[in-house]
């Protein structure tokens, strides 16, 4: 199994809390075999089993295994000389012993689940770690609607199957084993032959915990990719809970997630019906096998044969025997966690083994700003099978603007993810200064890069922390001139705390206006030498997009821009419009020169009483 190593890794990855579990836990088993050895001699007092016989004074004479015996000696001798003086003080001792054995014993418990604690925490904090540091390298390729939501699932619920399967480890090859084997022993010790019954009946429970642990792992993956998807259905709906309610699918979306939901419910059902029964079958066998026991030690004692198991003994051993069922049921539970906890780690690798098809060059080269051009040469692209973009060839000088126009779906906003390489080209090359763009280290690429969406991108954060945007070199007197530049700064003033006011996810505190002014103030803050501003007032009404056209115009001061519009009044003055349809460019020139040409871009400004 060699998920089992990937596990054993992610326990050991914290060294000190994981040897210092194993510890305690070992000194748990220790004292909890104590706490009930000690019991034993209680119970003879109580039920007079032995009557006071004379024992000698034991001495240790140095050594491992002879410092044990020479404590149950001792421990033994202590009491008999009591019970022949006074039973009541050899009643208390006993109380006194069993209760320092329980307090130990719960002690190195509590130690044991104290550095556990720790340990399954930092491995779950580390593995989403490394998920999201994975999630934001991700090609934009990878993120379909559906995957957001499956990413999510991830990095959640597999994550905490993760967690489980840690203790498991702990559990599995280090607690219950040596409680197995310490129990075990006693066992030998106490009674080699009912020891040995007890084995002849034991492997068929082993048969039967091993059985349901295959069928768990089944319905556990299927089980796991069903919480991806509630968790999609769910990042879906509450990102479009507007539109929901506007179109009254509010009964429609709710069926479909009850129809999601009650297969998790069916799968889990399963699931955990699967997991619960190994517990309860093992109990059941276990007590089997234990009035097995009790039948034939029974037997043994009153036969009498040859002295060879007393009352005590066989006390001894059934009370150890009964301590052996709790070790075996937790393994039970820890191979079920284990099977359960497979398919998870697989889901994640695959998340973490997923390729980065963007990559940057060995000996990338630096990119400090634009000095002459950006030449996009013979591009063309497809995300899957067809071709997006065919052929397309402009050069955009520095300071200058371009304006890409056409239908929806003509491929305008594919051309400006290229610029900042969300995507490659598939075929043909874009240059920046004579040079590659693949060349350029990506940092100082989307460095040089602004991009002003129709969606501001905006986080529930302060003001002043959304317009500088993880930067921690920006005085808040840029911060206060960036939104002076983009328009924003009067009504952040009137915002409850100015710019410390935390804005809501999203930014839903603030009109959508507001929210694009906060997002130009932040590209004015990045001070980027080429802009793209992707229909960046398309969502806004007249008078909000005066004021935002206004700080846009603003921003483009002295920069290179790529503008993409709907609206043909935004891009009039633009240096060179490129009109676009099924991923081709129909049409180039000035507004006035397309307009003479009287083709689809002077139909579409007709559209909008653009004449001349
Ligand atoms: N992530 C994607 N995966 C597959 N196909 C895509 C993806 N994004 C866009 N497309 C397809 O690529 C084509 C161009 O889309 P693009 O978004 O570039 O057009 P657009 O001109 O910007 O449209 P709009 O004006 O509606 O924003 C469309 O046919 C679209 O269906």
């Amino acid at each position: 199994m060699k998920s089992l190593v990937a596990f054993y890794k992610y326990t050991f990855s914290y060294k000190v809390p994981a040897i210092l579990t194993i510890i305690y836990n070992l000194l748990y088993v220790i004292f909890n075999l104590l706490s009930l050895v000690l019991f034993i001699p209680f119970l003879q007092l109580i039920f007079k089993v032995n009557d006071a016989v004379s024992l000698v004074k034991p001495n240790y004479s140095g050594g491992f295994i002879n410092f044990f015996t020479y404590c149950k000696d001792w421990y033994n001798y202590t009491m008999n000389e009591m019970v022949k003086e006074n039973p009541k003080d050899a009643l208390l001792f006993v109380c006194i012993s069993v209760v320092s054995a329980f307090f130990l014993k719960n002690v190195f418990r509590y130690g044991a689940v104290w550095h556990q604690s720790q340990l399954r925490m930092a491995v779950v904090r580390d593995l989403r770690d490394q998920l999201f540091a994975k999630a934001m390298r991700l090609p934009l390729s990878f993120y379909t609607e559906q995957r957001k939501g499956d990413l999510m699932a991830r990095i959640n619920s597999d994550v905490r199957e993760i967690e489980l399967a840690v203790i498991a480890i702990l559990e599995l090859v280090f607690r219950e084993p040596f409680a197995i084997l310490v129990s075990i022993a006693s066992l030998i010790y106490i009674s080699p032959q009912l020891t040995l019954i007890s084995f002849v009946l034991l492997p068929i429970s082993a048969f039967v915990i091993s059985r349901i642990g295959k069928s768990l792992k089944k319905t556990a993956k299927a089980g796991q990719e069903q919480t991806s998807l509630v968790f999609s259905i769910l990042e879906e709906s509450i990102s479009g809970i507007k539109v929901i309610k506007a179109f009254n699918a509010i009964p429609f979306i709710t069926k479909r997630f009850k129809g999601v939901n009650l297969r998790l419910q069916q799968l889990n059902t399963g699931t955990f019906r699967r997991g619960d029964l190994s517990p309860i079958l093992n109990e059941f066998l276990g007590a089997t096998v234990m009035i097995c026991l009790v039948w034939f030690g029974g037997i043994m004692i009153l036969d009498d044969s040859d002295g060879m198991l007393g009352g005590a003994e066989f006390i001894t051993f059934i009370i150890v025997f009964s301590q052996l069922l709790r070790p075996i049921q937790g393994i039970a539970t820890a191979v079920g966690n284990l099977n359960k906890a497979e398919p998870s780690l697989d889901r994640i690798n695959e998340i973490l083994n997923t390729e980065e098809v963007i990559l940057e060059q060995e000996n990338a080269k630096d990119l400090n700003t634009l000095k002459s051009e950006i030449s996009v040469e013979n591009v063309s692209f497809k995300y899957k099978d067809e071709f997006v973009l065919k052929n397309i060839h402009f050069k955009l000088q520095r300071g200058k603007s371009i304006a890409l126009v056409g239908e929806s779906g003509s491929g305008k906003s594919t051309i400006a993810d290229l610029l900042p390489r969300f995507y490659d080209v598939t075929e043909g090359s874009i240059f920046i200064d004579g040079i590659n763009l693949k060349e350029f280290k990506l940092e100082d690429l989307h460095k040089n890069i602004g991009i002003v969406s129709q969606e501001s991108i905006l986080f529930n954060d302060t003001v002043r922390n959304n317009i500088a945007f993880g930067r921690e070199d920006v005085t808040m007197e840029s911060i206060i001139q960036a939104a002076k530049i983009a328009h924003a700064h009067s009504f952040i003033e009137q915002l409850e705390n100015g710019y410390d006011t935390v804005i809501g996810e999203r930014g839903n505190k603030l009109s959508g206006g507001q929210k694009q002014r906060l997002s130009i103030a932040r590209a004015v803050l990045k001070d980027p030498s080429i802009l793209i501003l992707d229909e960046a007032t398309s969502a806004l009404d007249t008078e909000s997009e005066r004021i935002v056209q206004g700080a846009l115009d603003e921003l483009m001061k002295d920069r290179t821009s790529l503008i993409i519009a709907h609206r043909m009044s935004t891009i009039i003055n633009a240096d060179e419009i490129l009109v676009l349809s099924k991923g081709q460019i129909i049409e180039r020139g000035k507004h006035q020169e397309l307009i003479a040409l009287g083709g689809t871009y002077a139909n579409l400004c007709g559209l909008q009483g653009i004449f001349q």
